[in-house]
């Protein structure tokens, strides 16, 4: 039987080495294209994927050996999850590997943010030294809203502890888990106590473009807007007009709605060009869950849900 194992992505030598120390024969691949992926999968027993390849029924249908398919990360959106299971390949994923790196880059935007970091930093680039114009805002006191209680969300929760914030929490599929650090609250407690809120949902059919206009006017006030889960979530036509007429505060957005930069018509050339000028908004390039860290827990845990180690 193959013991071959596809790697589709660039990972920490750490997995290579403890699969080849489980007797796997590893492809490492970290640049293959998706077609590539159909001409190699054939006869591998294993696959290991990040966001980089969508695992299609094409490719599963393909892989006539594959036994499991191991996803370095949390979002399962591009593995035809269903479709893999009923052909008997079972798919794990490691949102426990970088929930930290996610939460701690969720507050670091927010502290960037409320403090004017990045937008005071670039004008003393220029020589601009301004203090008034630059004044913070405190997390202190402030309501935070999160909306997805899994692995981010409630890591960001715990994380958020030490800033004596109020902590308001909304899951939909998740009941019971509120603590006396973390209320589970409605969407309308949320809409209606929020100062910040930050989304940590899945990108689903349900939850395509749940940021829109109605969301972001749905606010009793201004609020400061955070993504760090999926581009998808969010209208970008609709946050960037919450943006220019106030009804958000600002954003820090570690996502975007389309993150292939060269694929970009002329409006959102222009979206993006107002995101990165507004001095109330902080882009990150999707690294929030790509510490170095995380890149070993990853593989850890996906090692350890296939019973591998
Ligand atoms: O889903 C995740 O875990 C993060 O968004 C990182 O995913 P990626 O590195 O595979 O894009």
């Amino acid at each position: 039987m193959s013991r071959k194992v596809l790697i589709t992505a660039k990972t920490h030598p750490y997995l290579v080495d403890q699969l080849e120390n489980k007797g796997f024969e590893v492809i490492y691949q970290p640049s293959i294209s998706h077609d590539e992926v159909y001409s190699t999968i054939k006869d591998c027993i294993g696959l290991i994927v990040t966001t980089r390849i969508r695992v299609d029924k094409h490719i599963i249908d393909q892989a006539k050996g594959l036994q499991w398919i191991g996803r370095l990360g949390s979002g399962m959106e591009l593995i035809d999850v269903p479709y893999a299971e009923s052909k008997g390949i079972h798919c794990v994923s490691s949102p426990e590997g970088n929930r930290d790196a996610v939460g701690e880059q969720a507050v670091g935007m927010l502290l960037c943010l409320l403090n004017n970091v990045l937008k005071s930093n670039l004008e003393l680039r220029t020589g601009i030294w301004e203090r008034d114009g630059n004044r913070a805002y405190e997390l202190n006191g402030k309501t935070v809203g999160i909306i997805g209680y899994g692995n981010t969300g409630s890591t960001l929760a715990h994380k958020l502890q030490g800033f004596d914030v109020n902590i308001l929490a909304y899951d939909k599929y998740k009941k019971g888990f509120g603590t006396a650090a973390v209320k589970e609250a409605t969407m309308e407690q949320v809409f209606n106590e929020a100062d910040v809120v930050s989304l940590h949902l899945p990108l689903t059919e349900e939850t395509r473009h749940l940021a829109n206009a109605s969301f972001f006017s749905s606010f009793a006030r201004p609020v400061w807007f955070m993504n760090t889960a999926r581009g998808k979530l969010v209208n970008n036509r609709d946050l960037i007009a919450a943006l220019q007429s106030g009804v958000l505060a600002g954003a820090c957005l570690d996502v975007l709605e389309n993150e292939k930069l060269e694929t970009y018509n002329s409006e959102e050339k222009e979206q993006l060009a107002y995101l990165l000028k507004a001095t109330n908004v902080v882009v990150t390039p999707h690294i929030a869950g790509y510490s170095h860290e995380a890149s070993i827990k990853m593989a850890r845990i996906v090692l350890e849900k296939l019973n591998i180690i």
